[in-house]
């Protein structure tokens, strides 16, 4: 049994569950990876130098034994996110720690601690195998996966999944992930595939759309309501682009910040109207690598205020960190919030505390989503309120391109990865909600 034959029951049209129940397995597969022996080649090299071409590998990996509450799922396709970037230029460290502190806590985990981490956070697919327990997926099911992966022994994550202490992210804390013609998921990380979209097309929006949906529009969240003012830092990248559109469908005003003209047509079609050019209006937020310049915090914010007609920001939507949090406390509304779930730039943020306490600022920390949140937020994807905004489409063997491009900012919105897909289009179920949407499906393609 090859991965071929997995793929020809994919695409003929009247395959049945019981067809791929029958499936006998592949004993091996081809998966994207970093290996443990290279995790320090890029030793004493500036960040954006690190590249991903160079430790990001194609290779024939064994098919892992499918454990109770799990599944073996067959990747049509995945996407490129940043913690893939991370992982690939082994900062801010070597992710074989996860796996190995994973691989410590019981014996099922152990197939986590191998000397290649199989990465990917994001699929769309169809489910081969399911484990013991599993009763609400079956072989044939067309789905998509997020990428919380918890245990829930202890009682901290009964309220909230996100605060397990067993908490990590598949593809990134796990093993066995995305980038690959086949990936072992926990069952209850799997939804249903949105039935108008192709499979790089469904595999697209996942991690950032619910990052997104929880950091801005849930209660764990900023609770964004209608009217607020949001400052959307990179409004046209993966994280962004979907805040953009979250911020438009729920009455809020976004104040889109990118750093080319392109970028800003691409929020002004998605509906935005402020839009600020960091590049153009050259803002410097740091004098120097120490010492920040309050000077730029407010020629910002009164651009700001310019155009919303004199208002502050009500909710800041931060991820750049270092380089950006100074000017995002300073410039959010008394009272306001400023809700964070990154620091691309730099995790040693440094912000003027006078201007958070004496307004009553907050500012929360937010990171990824719980099942519930990432099910409403696909939910809005499958029902056309919320778009994929996918740009270019890559091939399993250029994931390491795909990843160089994100790492050096010169994509735009999402980019897609085919795994078993043989081409760009395929798995659309729904052809006339497809028909409806296809200019914002399309949005972001090919620019
Ligand atoms: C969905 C997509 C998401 C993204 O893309 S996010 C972006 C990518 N992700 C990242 O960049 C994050 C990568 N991860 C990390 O950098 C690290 O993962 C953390 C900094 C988050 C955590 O660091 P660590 O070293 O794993 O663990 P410790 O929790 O810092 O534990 C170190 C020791 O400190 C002890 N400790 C923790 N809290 C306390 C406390 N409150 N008081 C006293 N001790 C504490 C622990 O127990 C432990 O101890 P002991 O070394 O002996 O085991
Ligand atoms: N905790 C969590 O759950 C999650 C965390 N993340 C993290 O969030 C970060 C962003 O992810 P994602 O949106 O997918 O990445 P992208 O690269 O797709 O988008 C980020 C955008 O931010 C802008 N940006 C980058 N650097 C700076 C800077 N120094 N100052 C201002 N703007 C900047 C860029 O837009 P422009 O150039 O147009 O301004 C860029 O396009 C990553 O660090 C990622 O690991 C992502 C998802 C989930």
């Amino acid at each position: 049994m090859t991965v071929k034959d997995i793929l020809d029951a994919i695409q003929s049209s009247d395959s049945t569950a019981a067809d791929f129940a029958a499936l006998p397995l592949p004993e091996s597969y081809r998966a994207i990876t970093v290996h443990k022996d290279e995790t320090e080649m890029f030793a004493g090299l500036e960040t954006r130098d690190k590249d991903p071409r160079k430790s990001i590998h194609l290779d024939e990996v064994p098919l892992p034994e499918l454990g109770p509450g799990e599944a073996l799922v067959a990747v049509m396709a995945s996407s490129v996110n940043y913690n893939s970037v991370w992982t690939s230029i082994f900062e801010p460290l070597s992710t074989f720690g996860f796996l190995e502190r994973y691989g410590r806590t019981n014996e099922l985990a152990k197939r986590h601690d191998l000397p290649y981490h199989i990465i990917g956070s994001d699929l769309a697919g169809v489910v081969l195998r399911t484990g013991p327990g599993v009763n609400a997926w079956r072989p044939g099911d067309e789905v998509v996966a997020h990428c919380l992966s918890v245990e829930l022994e202890s009682s901290d994550g009964h309220n909230d999944t996100m605060l397990d202490p067993e908490q990590r992210i598949w593809g990134f804390e796990t093993n066995f992930g995305g980038l690959a013609e086949i990936a072992l998921v926990k069952s209850n990380q799997l939804m249903p595939k949105p039935a108008h979209l192709s499979w790089e097309e469904a595999a697209a929006p996942g991690l950032v759309n619910s990052t997104a949906y929880r950091q801005l529009v849930s209660r764990n969240g900023a609770g964004m309501k209608q009217g607020d003012n949001v400052l959307i830092w990179g409004a046209s990248g993966g994280l962004g682009s979907y805040a953009t559109q979250f911020a438009l469908a729920g009455g809020a005003t976004p104040i889109c910040v990118v750093s080319s003209p392109q970028k800003a047509d691409i929020c002004r079609s998605m509906g935005a109207e402020a839009i600020i050019d960091r590049n153009a209006e050259g803002y410097k937020f740091w004098k120097d690598e120490q010492t920040q310049d309050p000077k730029e915090w407010k020629r910002f914010g009164k651009r700001i205020r310019e155009l919303t007609g004199g208002e502050d920001i009500d909710i800041v939507f931060e991820h750049p960190g270092r380089e950006t949090f100074g000017a995002s406390v300073f410039v959010t509304r008394k009272g306001g919030t400023i809700t964070t779930c990154a620091s691309t730039s730099g995790y040693m943020h440094e912000y003027d505390n006078r201007y958070l306490w004496m307004s009553l600022k907050r500012i929360i920390g937010s990171h990824f989503a719980n099942y519930r949140e990432a099910w409403e937020a696909n939910r809005l994807i499958a029902k056309g309120k919320i778009h994929p905004t996918l740009s270019k489409v890559y091939s399993l063997e250029d994931t390491g391109q795909a990843a160089y491009d994100v790492h050096r900012n010169l994509h735009q919105g999402k980019v897609g990865v085919l795994c078993m897909a043989p081409e760009e289009g395929l798995g659309v179920r729904d052809e006339e909600m497809r028909a409806q949407h296809i200019d914002a499906i399309n949005r972001f393609r090919n620019i």
